[in-house]
């Protein structure tokens, strides 16, 4: 008797849904205007962030109508605002995936605009320690979606705080696992089609990446993190947004740990997914501000992928990523992923920099 890979349904509709929600952010993206419709210029959203998330919502509440559901974007601003609320509806419903076998898995296209808004609002469960609640980032790095640079469409499942199913899809990175670690997008700025990579992982099963095809149901590749033995020789990545991220720390980490490579500042969860194929080695986030609690849809899938990869992520402390605590990462400071060989000797450069130890 043969029996199905673990979390196996959970992982095709998160990668089907990922790339339906992919194509829309694309076509955001292909109109001169980008959509913006600010929160604020620190924190910027457009309408392909409310769209992406009324798609992924939608397939998620066919196939799994009892999971809970965290998701960044809500409704209000759209239920104020009807011409918004009509530009968002006209790109829900004219995107699908090409195949219609997929698209039947996803349960097809949303019925009507007041629909969608409620499924906006369906992301707005406070998370916790119990049962099984998604993830959603519907666009990771608005700023560099917004700047033509990196952003990622993140999806994934936490059953009881414990990430079981993550996937992230990169439209504006090389599909190749070899490729060098950098943020530009080169050509691939041009693909209206949804071109790009696909990172998952399933808890126990490993990570693997594909291309970001339209509704290509075909399996991964396994990805694996560089093994490194000399940190000297290693590339680390951050985040581009000096906010977000303390840039001066991490150049005396880095100097410390020896690495002459300049770091690679790339937007959104690109970061976990590009040091889980080996393309980069060290992903480093070190707090600007005691106040700011990270997001959990902003790291549980790549802390999956990472670590499927064989990689270790923990925050400042040492301390793996707390998903179980809300809608934040609130007992978390910061986070480091690196290969397993190496994290302690990071980490412990961490603690000396930053005066934790
Ligand atoms: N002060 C901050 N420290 C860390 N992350 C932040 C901070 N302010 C916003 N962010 C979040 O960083 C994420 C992008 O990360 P990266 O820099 O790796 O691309 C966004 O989700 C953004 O949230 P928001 O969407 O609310 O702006
Ligand atoms: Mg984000």
């Amino acid at each position: 008797m043969s029996t199905a890979a673990p979390y196996s349904r959970e992982l095709q509709i998160a990668q089907l849904a990922v790339q339906r929600a992919a194509i829309l952010t694309k076509r955001v993206f292909h109109d001169s205007a980008k959509g913006t419709v600010s929160k604020s210029d620190a924190s910027p959203v457009t309408i392909g962030d409310f769209g992406a998330q009324a798609l992924i919502i939608s397939a998620l509440k066919h196939n799994f109508p009892q999971d809970q559901i965290v998701a960044e974007e809500e409704a209000a601003a759209l239920r104020s605002d009807g011409a918004l609320s009509s530009q968002i509806w006209d790109l829900v419903k004219s995107t699908s995936l090409e195949s219609s076998e997929a698209e039947g898995l996803l349960g097809g296209s949303v019925p009507d605009e007041s629909a969608m808004l409620d499924l906006i609002d369906l992301g707005n469960s406070a998370g916790g320690r119990s049962g099984r609640v998604w993830t959603l980032d519907p666009i990771d790095g608005t700023k560099g979606f917004l700047r033509g640079g990196q952003y990622a469409v993140c999806l994934a499942l936490l059953e009881d705080g414990d990430v079981k199913v993550g996937v992230i899809g990169c439209p504006n990175l090389p599909v190749d696992d070899s490729a060098p670690l950098t943020a530009d997008i080169g050509s691939n700025a041009t693909d209206a089609t949804g071109r790009g990579v696909l990172f998952s992982a399933v808890k126990g099963e490993g990570a693997t990446s594909r291309p970001l095809t339209v509704g290509d149901l075909a399996d991964g590749k396994k990805i694996s993190m560089k093994p490194i033995t000399d940190l000297a020789s290693a590339s680390f990545c951050e985040s581009v947004e000096a906010g977000h991220s303390n840039q001066s720390e991490s150049a005396q980490i880095a100097q410390k740990l020896g690495i002459t490579n300049p770091s690679v500042r790339m937007d959104s969860q690109a970061k976990y997914g590009s040091i889980a194929r080996g393309a980069g080695d060290i992903y480093l986030r070190l707090p600007t501000s005691k106040s700011y609690q990270e997001k959990i849809w902003d790291h549980a899938g790549g802390d999956l992928i990472v670590r499927e990869a064989g990689g270790e992520v923990t925050d400042t402390k040492g301390n793996r990523l707390d998903f179980g605590v809300g809608r934040t990462l609130a007992s978390n400071s910061g986070v480091i992923a690196a290969p397993k060989a190496v994290h302690a000797k990071v980490l412990d450069v961490v603690q000396e920099v930053l005066g934790l130890k």
